[in-house]
């Protein structure tokens, strides 16, 4: 498998006009977890929607696992790079027909599905629980076995804890964290919790107006912040917007 995961190269994304994003050059390798942190409207939510072509570059080139984006057929892309809410998806149902239901999709077979619980820290007891009726933080989780069902090899996390409360997002951080450590999985982490990134993240990518300002270790871009823009983030608390 390459070694890196991701490479975007030059990539900027416009619509109606507006460059959302521009002259955005970085890379990931194959199992590091990058967070993406930034004020609201900078742009991180585009940037991760570009990898899996939610969104496809305006210009620039994006490869993942060594292919071009737009050379990979989009159904297998969606399968090898994964993407997880905010707001978990959840369907009418039970926990199991959730976590099976992207496999049913792409017409595959449907997998263990005690096992993929296991994988999110749920028991196995749940499956047959209708999956509306459970907490927050287990939604999360099932809509996160849901993605795990078509054993990505990137996953792209859009705000999941953020919904949640204090216990609840430790408890999912820490499934995708052993999820990393046990599968070697690579992620994308945008978040807006500061603290968050500094645990989780190999790698921070502070992105705003658009452009990927500074990207460096948790210690270098929470301790050492080299560009204005960084340093009144931090100083703001990471409130403040693009
Ligand atoms: N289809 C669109 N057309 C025009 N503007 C858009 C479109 N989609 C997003 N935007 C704008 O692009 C900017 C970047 O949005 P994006 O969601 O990527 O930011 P973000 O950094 O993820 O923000 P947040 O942290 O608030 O989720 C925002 O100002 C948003 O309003």
């Amino acid at each position: 498998m390459a070694s890196r995961a991701v490479e975007l190269k030059n990539v900027g994304f416009e619509t109606g006009g507006l460059w959302l994003l521009r002259g955005v050059s970085a890379e990931v390798d194959v199992g590091q977890t990058v967070a993406i942190i930034g004020p609201s409207g900078a742009g991180k939510s585009t940037l991760i929607s570009l990898i899996n072509l939610m969104r496809t570059p305006t210009e620039g080139e994006i490869w993942v696992l060594g292919q071009e984006v737009r050379a990979w057929p989009v159904r297998e892309l969606r399968q090898r790079v994964g993407m997880v809410f905010q707001s978990p998806v959840i369907f009418p149902g039970s926990v199991r027909d959730n976590v099976l239901f992207g496999l049913e999709l792409h017409r595959r077979p449907p997998r263990d599905v005690a096992e993929l619980l296991q994988m999110v820290d749920l028991p196995a007891h749940l499956a047959d629980h209708a999956a509306e009726d459970l907490s927050g933080g287990q939604k999360s989780r099932v809509a996160l076995a849901r993605t795990l069902a078509m054993e990505p090899d990137i996953l792209l996390l859009d705000e999941v804890t953020a919904a949640l409360d204090v216990h609840a997002k430790r408890e999912v951080e820490s499934t995708l964290l052993r999820l990393k450590r046990e599968f070697g999985k690579t992620m994308l982490w945008v978040t807006h919790d500061l603290d968050q990134a500094r645990r989780v993240a190999d790698e921070v990518w502070f992105v705003a107006g658009g452009r990927l300002v500074e990207r460096g270790t948790p210690d270098e871009i929470f301790n050492e912040p080299r560009s204005e823009a960084l340093r009144s983030f931090l100083a703001e608390g990471g409130e403040v917007r693009s």
